[in-house]
C-alpha cells in the first residue's frame, strides 16, 4: 500500500505542513503574530487515557510549553469528565490522571506559568455545559468526530458521548479563552465552540470572545500501521502508536515495522538512504527527543503527593476564574 510513513515523521526533518483550514478558524503557532507576548488567554485539554503518545506531544504538548511563556494567561486541563464518556475502570482512571500530570510536567508545563488542573475539580465546567447544551441543536452534534467514531456509526453511545463537544465548548468559554492549541483532529470541536459562543452572544449580549485554534506545525501525526488514520491512544495495534515512555528498543521496532511509501528523494536530509536506514534515522531522532522526557517522567511519577498538590492548587486557581464568569452567565440567562 502506498501510504507515507514520512508524513508522520515530517516534523523531524523540519518540514512544515500547510494549514488547509481557513484563517478565521485557526492560526499556525510559529508566526510572528504569535511570537509577540499576547494579551489573550490560552486554554487546552487532554484526556487522561495514559501516558501521551508522539501525536499528543508533537500535535499539542510541545507547543503548550512554548505558549505558557508567550501568553498572559494559560490554562491546561486534564479532562476526566470527557474520559468517562467511554467506560473506565475507576482505579485505572485514578492512576492515569496522575501519570498524565507527571507527563505534562515532564513535557515542560510549569505550574508557575500555567494553571494545570483536573476538569472534574471545577464543577463550573459541567454547569456551563448544561446551559450551552440548551443552545445547541441535536443535528449539529450528530456529525462531530467523537460521536461518529465511538458510537460506531450506530447511534450506540451514551448521552455524555453525544454531548461531549458541548462540554468541550464549555471548557473553553468558561475562561473566555481566545486561543486553543490543538491537533487537527479537534478543529471541528473548536468550530462548535465558536458557533456556541456566537449563539450565546447573540441571545444574551456579548460575553465570549470567539476562540481561535492554534495549530502546531505537526498538526496530524499518523498511525504507524495505517497512515489513513491518526496516531491514537485507542488504536488496538500495539505497533501503531509510540508512547513517550516506550523504550528505545520498542521505538526502533515500531519504526522498523512502520508502513511507508518512502523514497529517498522526498526528504533532502535523507537523500540516498534505503528505506530501512531512513526508518532507523527517524527512530534514533525520536529516541533522542524523548529521552529527557522519559527520565523526568520516571522521577515525577514516583512522587504522587507532589502531583496531587499541583492539581489541587491548579483547581483553586481555575475556580477563581470560573466562578465569576458563571455568575455572569447566570445573570444573563435570568437565574439571578
Ligand atoms: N495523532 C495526532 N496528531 C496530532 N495531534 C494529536 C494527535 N492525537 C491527539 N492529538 C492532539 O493531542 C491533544 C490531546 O488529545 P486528546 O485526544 O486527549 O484530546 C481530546 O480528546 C480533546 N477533546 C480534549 C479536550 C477537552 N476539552 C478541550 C478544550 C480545548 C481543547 C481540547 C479539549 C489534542 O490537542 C489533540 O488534537
Amino acid at each position: 500500500m502506498a501510504v507515507p510513513v514520512r508524513a508522520s515523521m515530517k516534523w523531524f526533518f523540519g518540514s512544515i505542513q500547510r494549514c488547509s483550514v481557513t484563517k478565521s478558524l485557526c492560526t499556525q503557532v510559529k508566526t510572528t503574530e504569535n511570537k509577540v507576548r499576547c494579551g489573550g488567554r490560552v486554554f487546552s485539554g487532554i484526556q487522561p487515557t495514559g501516558v501521551p503518545h508522539l501525536g499528543n506531544y508533537l500535535g499539542a504538548l510541545e507547543q503548550w510549553a512554548e505558549l505558557q511563556r508567550e501568553y498572559r494567561s494559560v490554562l491546561f486541563s486534564i479532562v476526566d469528565l470527557h474520559a468517562i464518556t467511554v467506560p473506565q475502570d475507576p482505579a485505572h482512571l485514578r492512576d492515569n490522571i496522575l501519570d498524565l500530570t507527571a507527563s505534562l510536567l515532564a513535557c515542560g508545563i510549569d505550574p508557575a506559568h500555567a494553571v494545570l488542573f483536573r476538569q472534574s475539580q471545577v464543577s463550573e465546567h459541567a454547569e456551563l455545559s448544561w446551559i450551552l447544551g440548551c443552545l445547541t441543536s441535536m443535528p449539529r452534534l450528530r456529525h462531530l468526530p467523537q460521536w461518529k467514531m465511538k458510537s460506531k456509526g450506530k447511534n450506540e453511545g451514551s448521552v455524555g458521548l453525544f454531548t461531549y463537544p458541548v462540554l468541550q465548548a464549555a471548557d473553553i468559554l468558561l475562561y473566555r479563552s481566545t486561543h486553543v492549541p490543538v491537533g487537527e483532529d479537534q478543529l471541528q470541536h473548536l468550530e462548535l465552540a465558536q458557533d456556541v459562543a456566537r449563539i450565546f452572544n447573540k441571545q444574551y449580549g456579548d460575553l465570549f470572545p470567539i476562540p481561535k485554534a492554534l495549530l502546531s506545525s505537526t498538526r496530524r501525526v499518523k498511525s504507524l500501521r495505517d497512515p489513513s488514520s491518526k496516531m491514537s491512544k485507542s488504536d488496538p495495534h500495539r505497533l501503531a502508536t509510540v508512547s513517550l515512555t516506550d523504550s528505545p528498543d520498542d521505538i526502533v521496532l515500531k519504526f522498523r515495522r512502520a508502513v511507508t511509501d518512502f523514497t529517498s528523494e522526498a526528504v533532502a536530509s535523507a537523500r540516498g538512504l534505503q528505506t530501512a536506514q531512513y526508518k532507523l534515522l527517524v527512530a534514533e531522532a525520536v529516541i533522542h527527543r524523548t529521552a529527557p522526557l522519559r527520565a523526568e517522567l520516571g522521577r515525577l511519577r514516583a512522587d504522587r503527593g507532589h502531583l496531587e498538590r499541583v492539581l489541587t492548587r491548579g483547581a483553586q486557581r481555575a475556580r477563581e476564574l470560573a466562578a465569576p464568569l458563571l455568575q455572569e452567565v447566570h445573570k444573563r440567562v435570568g437565574f439571578c
